[in-house]
């Protein structure tokens, strides 16, 4: 659905995502995983041919057919804020056209987000509007930039049910960055671990269980809570 060749990005002199090769299928959840400053918002945004002014961009992001990709950035400035939110999940299900009646049991906004302006939502708010915007965009690839964050454990759950849905039900190609690896595990297919830019490893949550990955992303693994040694809970 998705090729990535060598794609790069440099700031001045300094490589801020070293080349990198990966694909996106469909019908499949790719995470993408690292610690902060690792790249990932910036592959995301790469992804969409959307980088910072000033950056530079290197090689090539193929989508199969014109397929369509959507981005749930992580930051809600990307909302318009002089429109209802209401008016601007309207303009993306327009273009989505026939195929955006089946996208209306995804990512339920509930209360009335829909009348409201982005000054006046909650952070967990205006996670659930950039989500139902994404997925009203693209019929075939979207890609969430943490998804979660913001939002209690109930709706964070909702939101990984439905992204997994999206891939297995509507067969689109959806990436999740994430830093929750406990959410992100049970839906991921496959999971791309970066680090200062660079790709670690692409490996499976099957593998990562197993401490069959990096070491860079065992750390990841054992740094969840129900992993925590006696003496590491002692000392925080
Ligand atoms: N607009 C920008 N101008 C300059 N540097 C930037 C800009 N956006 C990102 N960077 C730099 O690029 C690197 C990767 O940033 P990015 O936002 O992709 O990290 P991330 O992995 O998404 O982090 P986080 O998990 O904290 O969101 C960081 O060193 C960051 O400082």
């Amino acid at each position: 659905m998705l090729t990535v060749e060598g794609l790069s990005i440099q700031s001045d002199a300094v490589s801020l995502l070293s080349p990198l090769s990966f694909s996106l299928k469909q019908g499949e959840v790719l995470g993408v995983i690292g610690a902060s400053g690792s790249g990932k918002s910036l592959l995301a945004q790469a992804l969409m041919g959307q980088v910072p002014p000033g950056f530079k961009l290197g090689g090539k992001v193929i989508s199969q057919q014109g397929a369509r990709r959507a981005l749930a950035a992580q930051s809600a400035s990307v909302l318009d804020p002089l429109r209802l939110i209401g008016s601007q999940l309207r303009y993306a299900a327009q273009r989505l056209g026939k195929r955006a009646s089946t996208r209306r049991h995804y990512f339920k906004l509930g209360g009335n987000i829909t009348e409201r302006y982005r000054h006046q939502l909650s952070g967990g708010m205006a996670k659930r509007a950039l989500m139902a915007q994404a997925c009203w965009q693209s019929s075939e690839i979207m890609i969430a930039d943490e998804p979660c964050c913001g939002l209690d454990v109930e709706a964070a759950l909702a939101i990984y049910q439905h992204l997994a849905m999206l891939a297995r039900d509507e067969q689109l190609g959806v990436m999740v960055i994430s830093h929750n690896l406990r959410q992100l595990l049970p839906i991921a297919d496959r999971v791309l671990v970066l680090r200062d830019g660079r790709a670690v490893e692409m490996t499976t949550p099957a593998h990562i269980r197993a401490g069959a990955c990096d070491e860079y992303t065992h750390r990841f693994w054992t740094a969840l809570p129900e992993h925590w040694e006696s003496e590491r809970v002692a000392v925080a």
